[in-house]
């Protein structure tokens, strides 16, 4: 009997222990779930966010094309924009200030050869100097030069030397490519070309992939040209190299709300644009290869107008 009951008690209690044990057991599991669901929920949103942002971003990356390298343009490409407001609070030069605001692209009114023999004046030039960084200018009207970190004077730092680099017809060429662009977006813009001015500064650039040294490597960032530059109120770019086969990266972007436009360069290919924030940009790090342009701009302020640029008066006497 006791023994029985002994018996009795051994039963419940192993009923009880077995009882105990399915109940930890499925406490555990359901804990096992509940950490299982936690980590699903975990990746589902880390899911969740990463296609969100990458969503976001492809949206803000949306990249048009407005006009490719292989692309040869029979007459000229506008764009239309909207102007910005800003322009309410610069003073209006009548037959200058731009009414409407575009942009545009044209691949007639320089030829490749004379985009070849501006791109050589610019290599003859840029050999004297060169920035350490990946983007070095030199400017014809002042003479400036990139010069590792800083600018020199080429003018003076060349001397009489100067006569092997630049000859007149280098800056005859300068003059009459300056004056076919003025033109065009005067027709373009609906202006009168005389009361537009060229305006400072006006430079050869050429872009490597070399990394930056200095602020002024730094090509890259978003600007807008009349707040870069003050005067400019028409920026033209005449491309010196192509885009893809003499260097990669390095595409003209456009800023806008809805996406980036770009436009690639090609030997010859002019870009022009009113400089107001309607016409924010970049430049595409060159991730190889070298880049030449000349960035040539305009003013509708006569205050702030610049002559063509000349030789030297001592180098001028030496050429025949
Ligand atoms: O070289 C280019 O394509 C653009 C240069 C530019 O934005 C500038 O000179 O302000
Ligand atoms: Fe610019």
């Amino acid at each position: 009997m006791v023994a029985q009951r002994r018996g009795n008690v051994k039963v419940n209690g192993d009923a009880a222990i077995e009882k105990k044990i399915k109940r930890g057991n499925a406490q555990r599991q359901a804990s096992q779930w509940k950490r299982r669901a936690g980590t699903l929920w975990c990746a589902v949103l880390t899911a969740v966010a990463t296609l969100g942002w990458w969503y976001f971003t492809l949206d803000q990356d949306i990249t048009e094309t407005l006009v490719s390298r292989s692309v040869v343009l029979q007459r000229p490409k506008v764009f239309p924009v909207q102007c910005s407001e800003d322009y309410e609070n610069y003073k209006r030069f009548p037959g200058c200030t731009p009414l409407s605001c575009a942009r545009a692209v044209t691949d007639t009114v320089v030829t490749r050869e004379e985009a070849l023999a501006l791109r050589q004046l610019a290599e003859r030039g840029l050999a004297l100097g060169g920035s350490e960084g990946g983007a070095s200018i030199l400017d014809l009207h002042s003479g400036a030069l990139s010069m590792g970190q800083q600018f020199v004077n080429i003018y003076k730092y060349s001397g009489a030397q100067i006569k092997d680099v630049f000859s007149k017809e280098d800056f005859d060429l300068y003059k009459d490519v300056r004056s076919r662009i003025q033109g065009m977006i005067a027709d373009t813009f609906g202006l009168d070309s005389s009361r537009m001015y060229l305006t400072k500064p006006t430079f050869f650039s050429r872009i490597n992939s070399t990394e930056a040294r200095t602020a002024h490597d730094e090509y890259w960032h978003p600007h807008i040209d009349k707040v870069t530059y003050g005067s400019f109120d028409y920026t033209s770019l005449l491309y010196l190299s192509d885009y893809g086969s003499d260097f990669g990266g390095g595409r003209f972007i456009f800023i806008d709300a809805s996406g980036n436009r770009t436009v690639e360069p090609r030997a010859g290919r002019v870009s022009f644009f009113s400089s107001g924030s309607e016409n924010l940009h970049r430049v595409e790090k060159v991730t190889w290869g070298t880049r030449y342009a000349i960035t040539v701009s305009f003013t509708c302020d006569p205050d702030h107008a610049i002559d063509n640029p000349t030789l030297p008066s001592p180098v001028t006497q030496i050429t025949p």
